[in-house]
Order: structure tokens, then C-alpha cells, then sequence
């Protein structure tokens, strides 16, 4: 799970500063898709930034799995994000030489955690499950550009998985795709949150998608609301 308590983010702007984060706080279970929708602006991604420990706060915390981010060094936080948090952002950012089931494997290099470094043959075995999980095992010896837009942000998301995060952090999926994908996309990510259990934080434009999640927030100049019923209502019309 995830806990955000009391997130304040500032930035310099000129001689005084911008508040992007203000007093933000929420919390997602394990299991759970929490929707962020706001203008642009007003303060959605940096608010994943905070939550996915890229950047510390001014003031607040980051608590993920009992792990409060804000008391650690960069290198630590560096950790605790490569081993517990997903990232899935609205590009896939697929390496444009290694098949997709490369993709995958290549990221357990990145965790520098011996106990959670597996063997080759058990990170094969993840990265083919994931890539099954995501409806891609008959291609995962496909480059990106033998892939369709939605099949790599498909990799792209599988991929995010491949640590098994607590976290799943996800911006902006479906920008670049059409309508039906996009809804394939999002049905896919609320399927994987629930089967591994991962507390997903998903901001998106597209309000329609928010009835279908578990909680839904409306950020406004830095400051996140529950949405009421009307609202959801509304934007799913
Ligand atoms: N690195 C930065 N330096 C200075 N100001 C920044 C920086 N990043 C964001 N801001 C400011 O913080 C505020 C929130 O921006 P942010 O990008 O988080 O909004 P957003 O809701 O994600 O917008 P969009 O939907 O367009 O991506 C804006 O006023 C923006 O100009």
C-alpha cells in the first residue's frame, strides 16, 4: 500500500515560488486503483513524482509498504523505487533493440538488492508469465518496432511489473492511443492491480474511465478532492 500524508511540493517561479503539491494526502491499499484527473497544470504529475519518490518533498511523507521514502538518502530512495514501485508512463520507452521479453528481463539488473536479484531461469520465467499476463506471450520475441502502439505500451506496463512492485504508478497510459485500446489498456491495468495486489495510483484525462476505479480525485492548483457522484456521473457521460 501506499500513504501519502500532508505532501507539500514547491518550485521557484521567478522571485516567489509555485505550490504544485498542497497538502496533499491519500492513501491505496494493495489491490486498489486510486484516479487523479485535473487540468493541466495543476499539479498531477508532480504529485507522481513525489509518490514514486523521484523527487522528496518539501514537507509530508511517502510511505510505501510501511517504508517512509522521506527519511532515506537519494541512493536509498533510488532502491526502495527500483524494488517496490512500478512506473508506466504515457510513452513506453522501450529499448528499441532488445525483444520484449528483453524488456522485461533487463530489469532485474536494475535492482541492486541482492535477496530480490533472481536467477536467469527465474527471470525468464517472470518475464514470459508477465508477458503472457498482458495477452503478448506468442510475441515476446518481437523489437518495439514489430509492435503495435497498444501491444508496447502492454510491454511497457508488464515490464513494470517485473520487480513485483507494492506500487504501481502510472501516467497518462492511454494518451497515445485510440479509444478501444485505450480501454483495453485500462481494463488490463485494473485486472493486474487486483491480481498482484499492487496499490496503483493512475492519472488520466479521461474522466469516463473514473467510475471503474476504486476511489477518483480531482487535483485543482495543487490541492486533490474527492470527486462526488455527480462528477463521476458527468464525466462518464
Ligand atoms: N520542474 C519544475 N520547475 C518549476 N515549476 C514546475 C516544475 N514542474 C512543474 N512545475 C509547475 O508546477 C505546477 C504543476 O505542474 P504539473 O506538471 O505537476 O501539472 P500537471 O497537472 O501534471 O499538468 P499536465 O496535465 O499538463 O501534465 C505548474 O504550475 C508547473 O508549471
Amino acid at each position: 500500500m501506499i500513504d501519502l500524508t500532508h505532501l507539500t511540493l514547491t518550485f521557484p517561479d521567478g522571485d516567489g515560488v509555485v505550490t504544485a503539491v498542497d497538502d496533499v494526502s491519500l492513501t491505496v491499499a494493495a489491490g486498489t486503483t486510486a484516479g487523479i484527473t485535473g487540468p493541466s497544470g495543476s499539479g498531477k504529475s508532480s504529485l507522481l513524482a513525489v509518490a514514486s519518490t523521484l523527487i522528496a518533498p518539501d514537507s509530508g511523507h511517502v510511505i510505501i509498504d510501511g517504508i517512509d521514502a522521506t527519511g532515506l538518502n537519494l541512493g536509498e530512495r533510488a532502491q526502495l523505487r527500483r524494488s517496490r514501485i512500478g512506473l508506466v508512463f504515457q510513452q513506453a520507452n522501450l529499448l528499441p533493440s532488445l525483444t520484449a521479453v528483453e524488456q522485461l528481463q533487463v530489469m532485474n539488473e536494475l535492482t541492486t538488492d541482492r535477496r530480490r536479484r533472481a536467477g536467469r531461469p527465474a527471470v525468464a520465467r517472470r518475464a514470459m508469465d508477465l508477458l503472457d499476463a498482458v495477452g503478448l506471450a506468442d510475441h515476446a520475441r518481437k523489437r518495439p518496432a514489430q509492435l503495435s502502439g497498444g501491444q508496447r505500451q502492454r510491454v511497457n506496463v508488464a515490464r513494470a511489473l517485473m520487480n513485483d512492485p507494492a506500487v504501481l504508478v502510472v501516467d497518462e497510459p492511454t494518451s497515445a492511443l485510440d479509444r478501444e485500446r485505450s480501454a483495453q489498456i485500462v481494463d488490463l491495468i485494473l485486472e493486474l492491480t487486483a491480481r498482484f495486489a499492487t496499490a496503483t495510483l493512475l492519472v488520466t484525462h479521461e474522466t469516463r474511465i473514473l467510475p471503474r476505479l476504486d476511489s477518483a480525485w480531482r487535483m485543482v492548483d495543487g490541492q486533490l478532492g474527492a470527486m462526488t457522484a455527480d462528477e463521476l456521473t458527468a464525466g462518464a457521460a
